[in-house]
């Protein structure tokens, strides 16, 4: 709002009010003076007429009778100035006026005629015309003053004389008025003094005016600075306020920018979030979480038909292997590859999703029949039949599918995915790259393996665990050189179980280690009894676990059971599996003690992990065994990679043990291509001690050729 101090040109007060003020105040000394003036001619008049009325009063006493006579002769005015003329009339008059301010004396009849005056010249002149007259013989007297230059008196001329003159009714005895007498005043002497008065008074008022309006400027200067200082402080305050509030609305905005923009960040901070909550941070793939949430939604629909709704649980094969050997860096990226490659072969409208590890759920919704999700499972399957290219290296890989189905399977998310989960370790035992529909069976048996452990763990209480010995034979002469030592399981009421149903349990549940050592200790004991009873079998092997080898104080165990059995450390060879040295923590380190204890250590299963040479070449191992999958190779064209087995364990200065040797052709073509040592059913199963001592006793140092 614009105002005084807004406005821009300030508001100059003293200028306006001193020109309103001296108008006002000259204006109101002008009407005071004029008020005065009037005020005193009339108080003038009133006076003079009252004077005159005592004059006429005087004069109608003293001479009035004898001017009566006249009145008839107003209607013949030359006889009138003839008779009114007479001196003695006049003299009369002088004489009764003498020594007052009377300068002169007219009368006049009431037809207007001037019946006498002082002045002879004015008798019979008409007078109808003059206003007092007219008053006057009315009844009402009047007055009036004016100012003369020269005038007649009696018997002198006036000059600058200031007259009142004053008409009065004369009236008969019996109060009727029959003329009218103009007495004429010289008010000189009071019109100056009055005049002197009221220049007095006049002068007295502009000087009281002027000090008024003096003291008022004063006033109204001081107030006009003080005005003005306070308009120049206020505006500057509105300056300075306009300035803080352009500042503090600029402040605002950059501020409102600035939360929008936090906003904006916030938003995208808990959209993110939100995304990290619901998805895998490697793949990008909805995680287990959201999966979950999708699958309860699709679950909520009422009456979902039987396979319309199909789980697939979908586990990489080896896959442990793979980040094991390669690396998670590797491993990282061949689980984004397989993600990729999943989610391009799955529809749009299916739900890929990634529970963790290489464990992968594809949901499957409105499909038509059972049939649609082992052809979908199938498709995904032969995804994996092309290579994966890492960092440059072709990397193989399989996977396992198991299948469940809404309503018929499970109601619920876990049912459908613990349901979905059994029929992939279903495919994973039926040898992997496959899918399985879930059967009732399956949990059955997942059921027995949760039997079978609590068996295993009394079993371990009671003693009921032996070890089996298999011999190793040299390749070249024939002799027992070794045996390796396997656990065998008799339940009482299953009958034997076979290693590869109890080993795997116990690998899963922990109790391998117990097992593990359990087996070395027999198998050490049994071997100083051997020796004890002349059977001297030159050294014993016993596999290790991941478990057993991640126990930090194994190499001083096994040092006490060396010492325990009076034996020395090269009796025993430790084998172990690529894969277990891969998984165990700070396996070279234990294997290198056990090395520096001079225990013989051998890598068993070799070929089918993914260790890489260079790590082979650092791992302090004596013996390499060749894989039984490769043995059944020979004579199938698989010659050459064991060839290749042989001529890198030779290189690396290993001895080399073919396992699974079955066929003459096989024990053949092992002993040309220079392996040195043989196990296999060609030569005999794992036997019990008495059986093995009994018939691998003699062959200790005779050739013993199958
Ligand atoms: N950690 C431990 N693992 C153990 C222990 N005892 C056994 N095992 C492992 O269990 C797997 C199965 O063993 P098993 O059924 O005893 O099979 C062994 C041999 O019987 C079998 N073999 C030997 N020769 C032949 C043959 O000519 N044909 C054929 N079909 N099978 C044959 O091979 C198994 C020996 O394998 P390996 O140990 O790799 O040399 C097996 O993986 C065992 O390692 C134990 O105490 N601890």
């Amino acid at each position: 709002m614009r105002n005084l101090f807004t406005s821009g040109r300030p508001f100059r007060l003293v200028p306006y009010f001193f020109l309103l003020s001296l108008l006002l105040m000259a204006g109101a000394t002008v009407l005071m003076a004029g008020y005065l003036r009037h005020y005193s001619s009339e108080q003038l008049l009133k006076l003079e007429k009252s004077r005159a009325a005592s004059l006429m009063q005087i004069f109608e006493n003293s001479l009035w009778a004898d001017f009566r006579p006249l009145l008839p002769l107003a209607k013949d005015p030359a006889k009138l100035k003839q008779v009114a003329g007479q001196p003695r009339l006049r003299e009369a008059v002088i004489r009764l006026m003498s020594g007052t301010d009377v300068i002169r004396v007219k009368m006049y009849a009431l037809n207007g005629v001037t019946l006498f005056s002082t002045d002879p010249k004015q008798i019979g002149e008409d007078e109808n015309d003059d206003e007092g007259y007219r008053h006057a013989s009315a009844g009402t007297p009047a007055s009036e003053l004016v100012h003369s230059h020269s005038i007649d008196a009696f018997e002198r001329t006036l000059t600058d004389r200031d007259i009142i003159s004053t008409y009065v009714p004369m009236h008969d005895p019996a109060g009727k008025i029959e003329g009218v007498l103009e007495i004429y005043l010289d008010a000189t002497s009071f019109v100056v003094d009055s005049d002197r008065q009221l220049r007095w008074v006049t002068l007295a008022i502009c000087a009281l005016m002027a000090v008024l309006f003096l003291a008022q400027m004063l006033v109204v200067r001081l107030a006009g600075r003080i005005i003005d200082r306070q308009a120049a402080a206020l505006s500057e305050t509105n300056r300075e306020l306009d300035n803080r509030v352009a500042a503090r609305t600029s402040e605002l905005a950059n501020a409102n920018v600035r939360l929008k923009g936090e906003i904006q960040e916030r938003r995208r901070a808990e959209e993110r979030l939100d995304h990290l909550a619901h998805h895998d941070p490697l793949t990008g793939l909805p995680n287990r979480l959201l999966f979950q949430k999708r699958l309860s939604r699709a679950l909520s629909v009422p009456n979902l038909p039987a396979y319309k709704l199909a789980m697939l649980f979908i586990d990489l094969d080896r896959f442990k292997d793979v980040n094991d050997t390669l690396g998670h860096f590797i491993g990282d990226q061949l689980l984004n590859a397989v993600a990729a490659r999943l989610a391009d072969g799955m529809r749009a409208e299916d739900m890929l999703a990634r529970l963790g590890g290489d464990e992968f759920i594809c949901v499957l919704e409105n499909i038509a029949n059972r049939d649609v999700a082992a052809d979908v499972a199938g498709k995904l399957l032969a995804l994996f039949q092309q290579p994966f290219c890492i960092n440059g290296n072709d990397l193989y890989l399989s996977a396992s599918i198991g299948i469940s189905f809404a309503s018929h399977d499970g109601a619920d998310v876990d049912t459908l995915l613990r349901h979905a989960d059994i029929a992939m370790y279903a495919a994973k035992s039926a040898g992997r790259n496959r899918c399985q529909h879930y059967t009732p069976q399956m949990s059955a048996e997942a059921e027995q393996r949760v039997v079978l452990e609590r068996q295993l763990r009394q079993a371990l209480e009671n003693d009921e665990i032996t070890a089996h010995y298999q011999p190793q034979v040299n390749a070249a002469t024939g002799r027992l050189v070794g045996a390796e030592a396997l656990a065998r399981w008799r339940h009482p009421t299953l009958g034997m179980v076979p290693p590869s149903r109890f080993i795997p349990i116990a690998e899963e549940c922990g109790l391998i280690v117990p097992l593990g050592d359990q087996i070395l200790e027999k198998s050490l004991r049994q071997l100083e009894s051997w020796r004890r009873d002349g059977f001297e079998l030159p050294s014993i092997s016993v596999n290790l676990s991941t478990r057993q080898l991640e126990r930090q104080d194994f190499p001083q165990h096994v040092a006490r059971l060396l010492q325990r059995y009076q034996l020395q450390p090269s009796d025993l060879e430790l084998e172990i599996t690529e894969s277990v040295i891969m998984e165990a923590d700070n396996a070279v380190n234990i294997l290198a003690e056990l090395r520096a204890l001079g225990i013989r250590l051998s890598i068993d299963d070799f070929g089918t992990g993914y260790s890489s040479l260079s790590y082979l070449r650092q791992l302090p191992v004596q013996v390499l065994k060749i894989d039984r999958s490769f043995i059944l190779g020979i004579g199938k064209g698989g010659e050459a990679i064991v060839h290749a087995i042989l001529a890198l364990s030779s290189n690396l200065g290993l001895e080399t043990v073919a396992e699974g040797v079955e066929e003459p052709y096989q024990l053949e073509f092992l002993r040309a291509a220079g392996c040195h040592v043989i196990q296999g059913f060609l030569y005999s199963r794992p036997l019990q001690e008495e059986a093995f001592a009994s018939d691998w006793r003699e062959r200790l140092h005779t050739p013993a050729h199958p």
